[in-house]
């Protein structure tokens, strides 16, 4: 399969690639991109500090790390296994469960980071 093979700045663009199909294509992770996008929006707005910006940059890079491995096991999955099948449904629950997992620890990472100055900026 050496055709498949590339070298210099085309791995790059390969993969630049997987991340605009995965947005066109996947409804999820149209989802993670504008939730990181309002995210960003309202730290700016906070202005939290460097290291809350670090955990926010963890939280977001999660999220999509994992969806991203979510669609490529969910596509991999449908090429080896079209009909039913209790491997292919276990194959696609865990990977799911990981883009759970990452989704939880943005939430509470969000509530910790941006809940007390949103309320402060909001309420009070
Ligand atoms: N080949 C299969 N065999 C058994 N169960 C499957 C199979 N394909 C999918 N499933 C079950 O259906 C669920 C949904 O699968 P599907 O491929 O539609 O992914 P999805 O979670 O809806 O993601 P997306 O909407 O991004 O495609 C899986 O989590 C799994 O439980």
């Amino acid at each position: 399969m050496s055709g498949g093979r590339s070298h210099g700045v085309q791995p790059f663009l390969n993969a630049i690639a997987g991340i605009v199909r995965a947005l066109q294509n996947e409804r999820h992770m149209r989802f993670h991109f504008a939730a990181a996008l309002v995210v960003i929006v309202i730290g700016a707005w906070l202005r939290v500090k460097a290291h809350d910006w670090l955990w926010l940059s963890v939280a977001i890079t999660g999220v999509w790390v994992s969806e991203l491995f979510n669609t490529a096991i969910e596509r991999t999955v449908d090429l080896a296994s079209p009909d039913i099948h209790p491997l292919a449904k276990a194959a696609k629950d865990t990977a799911a469960g990981a883009v759970l997992v990452a989704a939880l620890f943005a939430v509470v990472v969000g509530a910790i980071v941006l809940g007390p100055p949103l309320w402060k900026a909001c309420f009070q």
